[in-house]
């Protein structure tokens, strides 16, 4: 990589001889949405920093602009101030190495499951020949548990199998950065714990950058490697924790001392975010 084309100085190291830029950095962004009633600030002062291959997840009061965040990197939105950069490179647009989940999967029901997931393959430019598209699509459907339901319909498929078939249709592409918006938001405890592995199954065999925007915090501890908490409106970053161990794990490191401890810490974070504890309270 070099620094040709690069926007400003973003923070960067050398490893022999070239430059290393963050997957993705996001300096003093400011954003406000123009609404009827006047102007909405929804982000003042956002910070970020995440390496290739890193996992972030975003947590903080709801309405704070966690949303907003995901719209600013995939660059479908731009900030009024401040700069969000993939690689060093300033977002100008939107970006086809950015893919997306969503709590809804949204899936075509008149594709079926395996034509959903090669879907951004048909938009996006590549030159994938039809038998490995389709032989692609088939790969991650396996890879999430959903071998032999290539055919089927969306409405066949559960809400958890729906939002795996929306992880591959996500992934298909190899996108660099991943984004997921609160994706098993709507699953059951159960699904939901189930869906965790299989996030580390997959991010194993198909290395990405993780933006998780949740409101589980054992979600979050248990799928990144760092969690970022927004204050609240308008939102600027108030607290970064780093998790330890970022590699595949079971649900029983959810009981660990060492998770309790981030948990409690996390939770003081957003009753600050929230204003219900100030920064001088003691972690209970
Ligand atoms: N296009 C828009 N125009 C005007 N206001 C908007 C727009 N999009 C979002 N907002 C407002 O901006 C604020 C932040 O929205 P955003 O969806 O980013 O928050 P969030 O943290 O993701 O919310 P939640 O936790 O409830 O999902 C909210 O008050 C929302 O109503």
């Amino acid at each position: 990589m070099t620094g040709a084309g690069r926007a400003g100085e973003p923070a960067r190291s050398t490893i022999e001889g070239k430059l290393m830029y963050p997957m993705i950095k996001i300096e003093g962004v400011r954003h406000a949405y123009q609404t009827p009633t006047g102007p909405l600030p929804v982000l003042d002062g956002l910070e970020m920093s995440l390496d290739e291959g890193g996992f972030v997840a975003v947590v903080g009061p709801s309405g704070c602009g966690k949303s907003t965040l995901t719209r600013l990197v995939s660059g479908l939105m731009k900030p009024d101030e401040g700069r969000v950069m993939l690689h060093g490179e300033v977002v100008a647009g939107p970006r086809s190495t950015v893919g997306m989940a969503f709590q809804n999967p949204v899936l075509l029901e008149w594709r079926s499951i395996l034509q959903n997931v090669m879907l951004p393959l048909e938009i996006v430019s590549n030159s994938l020949s039809k038998s490995d598209r389709v032989e692609r699509a088939r790969y991650l459907l396996s890879l999430v548990g959903l071998e032999g339901f290539e055919d089927k319909r969306p409405s066949e498929l559960s809400g958890g199998m729906r939002q795996r078939a929306s992880l591959c249709r996500a992934l298909v592409h190899k996108p660099e950065v991943l984004i997921l918006d609160e994706p098993f938001g709507a699953l059951d405890a159960f699904t939901r714990e189930d869906l965790w592995q299989t996030m580390h199954k997959v991010k194993e065999q198909e290395p990405f950058t993780g933006v998780l925007i949740t409101h589980d915090l054992r979600e979050a501890i248990f799928l990144a490697n760092q969690v970022i908490v927004l204050s609240g409106r308008p939102a600027r970053t108030q607290y970064v924790l780093d998790v330890p161990d970022t590699g595949p794990r079971d649900l029983e490191h959810l009981y660990t001392p060492e998770a309790a401890e981030m948990l409690a810490t996390l939770r003081h974070q957003i009753e600050i975010a929230q204003g219900r504890a100030s920064l001088d309270q003691e972690v209970a």
